[in-house]
């Protein structure tokens, strides 16, 4: 069983009964279950993060589906063409007008299709030849075109928390014949009764399960590819101990250790996808802790985008955009921090550079903040972007004048020289209509 298919597939659920998790979608009361129970599917977008169950969730609704002789059509936006969906759509409806059977077509990655594929579906979504169920883990209100996006309830889908995810391994481990070894109760695994097939018993400490349903950050698939992979490992490690010891009996019993779960883990590509939602939430949350001045929490959300694999140049490309949107001429050597900050990444790379970019985050969240210049900047925008008419010519006054005929023509005339006065000078920089305008002062001119 462990050979073979992703332990991940041959575990998927099949009947709502062993979906977990995820009850604010899906739990007793919601209207998404009285639906599935009653087999009226609307069209759905499911979005949540990477193995939190909308494939399954989808895996669910088509075996439901095909009890009550609904079609269910699975395509995969990461290989489908535009074609592929024609076909489907035209197979509907045949179906529909022949033999009255609905269809429902499954996209999974539904962002990856352009907006313009996306569009050849709207008009049967619309009409009901199909009902579409889209899974994603991007944020549909950017990726999904917003007249489809009105047509289907969007679901979404959370992590999983980690008593899911120990219920979810839980099933795996029963599956597969693996015995929890109590901590609080320490017994010898080698104590317990021999067994007389060829297969070793295999036993799993439960801290092993907490700390995969721990590490495994919500992600399902990640999880039970974890204990997959821990299961393997102890297994072949064993095998090679009768090659080695060139005894011909192997161990009967394995024990899989919370170390060997933990190896069975990549930590990073777990935490954090670069690619997707979580990227702007981390860069957000980092950015509103900075501004907050909590230097905790904004070493917290560095590091876990530099942990997950985040490119630090990107980080240290915000860290110079804050030092003058935040922070400004509160301290106006943050911006010199935030560039030395930038290079000394772009010198030293990953990993030594994680300490630069620490040092600039904490300086930025005990820095003082200034907006003044951030926001006046913007009410400039704002000044022209609702000017009525024609822009106010630049003061003559204000005109270089390198030609004889601009000379002539006033340019630079009545300008003068600040360095030649003592004083003050009493001179209009501004175009005539907005004299006297203070963007530091108001919100819109
Ligand atoms: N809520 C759940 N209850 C039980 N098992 C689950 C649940 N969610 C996921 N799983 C398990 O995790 C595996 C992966 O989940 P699934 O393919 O549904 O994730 P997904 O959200 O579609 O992820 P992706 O976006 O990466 O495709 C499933 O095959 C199943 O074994």
């Amino acid at each position: 069983m462990l050979q073979g298919k992703p332990l991940a597939d041959t575990m998927r659920p099949d009947t709502l009964q062993d979906y977990f998790g995820q009850s604010r979608a899906v739990g007793q009361d919601t209207l998404l279950r009285s639906l599935l129970e009653t087999n009226e599917i609307p069209s759905l977008i499911l979005w949540g993060p990477p193995g939190c169950g909308k494939t399954t969730l989808a895996h669910i609704i088509a075996n439901n589906s095909k009890k009550h002789s609904i079609r269910f059509v699975t395509l995969s936006a990461t290989n489908a063409k535009t074609n592929d969906v024609r076909d489907v759509i035209k197979q509907a409806q045949n179906e529909k007008s022949f033999f009255k059977r609905k269809t429902i077509l499954f996209i999974d990655e539904i962002h990856r299709f352009n907006k313009s594929q996306q569009d050849t579906f709207l008009p049967h979504v619309e009409c009901g030849t199909i009902t579409l169920i889209g899974a994603t883990t991007e944020n549909p209100s950017f990726q999904v075109n917003a007249a489809l996006l009105s047509r289907c309830r969007v679901i979404v889908l959370e992590k999983l928390p980690a008593e899911a995810m120990v219920t979810i391994l839980m099933r795996a481990i029963n599956s597969l014949g693996i015995h929890v070894l109590d901590s609080s109760r320490p017994t010898d695994p080698l104590s317990h009764s021999s067994n007389s097939s060829s297969e070793p018993a295999m036993f799993i400490e439960d801290k092993a399960v907490d700390t995969l349903a721990y590490l495994s950050d919500g992600d399902a698939r990640a999880g039970l590819n974890g204990l997959q992979l821990a299961v393997l490992a102890r297994l072949s490690s064993r095998k090679m101990f009768c090659k080695k010891s060139g005894q011909s009996y192997s161990p009967s019993r394995v024990l899989i250790t919370e170390n060997d779960v933990k190896e069975g883990l990549q930590r990073s590509h777990i935490l954090y996808d670069r690619a997707g939602e979580e990227h702007y939430n981390c860069i957000s949350a980092l950015h509103k802790s900075m501004r907050g001045s909590d230097q905790n929490a904004s070493l917290y959300w560095l590091a876990r985008m530099l942990e997950g694999g985040e490119d630090p140049l990107y980080v240290a490309r915000r860290l110079v955009r804050f030092a003058s949107e935040d922070i400004g001429l509160a301290d106006p050597s943050a911006l010199t921090q935030a560039v030395a900050a930038y290079q000394g990444c772009h010198f030293i790379g990953m990993p030594e550079c994680e300490v630069l970019l620490a040092q600039c985050v904490v300086y930025f969240a005990r820095a003082p903040k200034s907006i003044e210049v951030y926001s006046a900047y913007n009410n400039v925008k704002a000044c022209l972007r609702n000017h009525q008419g024609p822009l106010p010519p630049v003061p003559l006054h204000l005109r270089n004048a390198p030609t004889r005929l601009m000379k002539d023509l006033g340019y630079g005339k009545g300008y003068k020289y600040n360095p030649m006065y003592s004083e003050p000078v009493d001179q209009e920089y501004l175009p005539e209509e907005l004299r006297g305008v203070d963007f530091f002062k108001q919100r819109r001119c």
